[in-house]
């Protein structure tokens, strides 16, 4: 059934019929239930609008799914966007990027070298090659297993944006050590998969979207089960905790999306949420190079803690 969805959806010979994707811009109360959230504090955090404002949900059927609806500012996009393509890709990140096909210079520095790239064609192979880098703890693909001679500092900017999250959702101790950055040209896809990797599978996962949007399927702990179809959209966080953690999940389609919020951004935002770093990302020859990326591509951070609580390595 899993599988069946993802081919659905993954169709380029058909448009496949998008009439049961949730889309939380307009939310089905048939499938999708509001969730109230218990606001800690009064506090907000950078880049973010106040959790008050938040539009949380849960899916019916889906225990442990929340989904928040674009809490982010316009410029806090931009600040998150900016630090997914030009920093978290630097060595020592871990990048996809295959030392036989490219030089030392793009795996230490992609986004540079992207960028003062003069040849159109070798420009292109450099923007839709990179498919993801690795933070903190990095993740083995082939062994699937984490190890403490394959880890980096996790950037602090991240792990605090993460906590942040975690704490008002009221997920205690909350640690983010690993990351994948996930980079999806329009066209790319994501396979099926459950991320079981973690010593901790009680803590949850967080998602971060920005750029075009996607189909997000998430199904239940075997493939035999039918997913449910979510469109992930620039903003959205997505946290899979309790009985959603271990569950079958997949990005079978990466398709233009009608809203962009970082581009459409307002000069009326209120000063006190901004921050210095935020506000040099407002400036449109910083940006510039961003919205030509976004144009055509998604990007996805994806949290984990990795640590149970009081373990101190692995
Ligand atoms: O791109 C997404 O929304 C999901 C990414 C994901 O599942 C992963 O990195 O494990
Ligand atoms: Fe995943």
């Amino acid at each position: 059934m899993f599988i069946k969805s993802f081919k659905f959806y993954k169709s380029k010979t058909t448009e496949p019929d998008f009439s049961e994707v949730l889309d939380f811009q307009d939310p089905n109360e048939k499938f999708v239930d509001k969730k109230r959230i218990e606001v800690k504090g009064n506090e907000s955090y950078f880049s973010l609008i106040s959790p008050k404002e938040w539009q949380c949900y849960e899916i019916k059927d889906r225990p442990g799914l929340i989904f928040i609806r674009n809490p982010f500012t316009p410029s806090g996009q931009r600040f998150w966007i900016s630090r997914c393509l030009k920093d978290y890709p630097k060595s020592p990140n871990v990048v996809n990027l295959n030392p036989k096909q490219f030089s030392k210079e793009a795996i230490n520095d992609w986004w540079n070298c992207f960028q003062t790239e003069k040849n159109d064609c070798e420009r292109k192979r450099l923007k839709v090659s990179m498919r993801w880098t690795t933070l903190g703890y990095h993740h083995d693909w082939d062994t699937k297993v984490y190890s403490e001679n394959m880890k980096n500092k996790f950037p602090q900017d991240l792990a605090d944006l993460t906590k942040f999250f975690a704490t008002t959702l009221g997920f205690e101790n909350y640690s983010a050590e690993a990351a994948i950055v996930n980079y999806y040209p329009i066209g790319t896809t994501l396979a099926g998969h459950t991320d079981h990797s973690e010593a901790n599978l009680d803590a949850p996962l967080f998602s971060f979207s920005f750029g075009q949007k996607a189909i997000f399927l998430l199904g239940g702990q075997s493939k035999d089960e039918k997913p449910s179809a979510m469109f992930l959209k620039s903003g959205d966080v997505v946290v899979m905790s309790k009985s959603s953690r271990l569950c079958y999940h997949a990005v079978p389609r990466v398709m233009s999306c009608e809203l962009e919020p970082y581009n459409n951004f307002n000069s009326n935002e209120p000063e006190e949420k901004k921050c210095k770093i935020v506000n040099d990302c407002d400036d449109e020859n910083f940006w510039t190079p961003f919205r030509h990326y976004l144009k055509d591509s998604r990007i996805n951070i994806n949290i984990r803690q990795v640590l149970n609580k009081g373990q101190l390595e692995l």
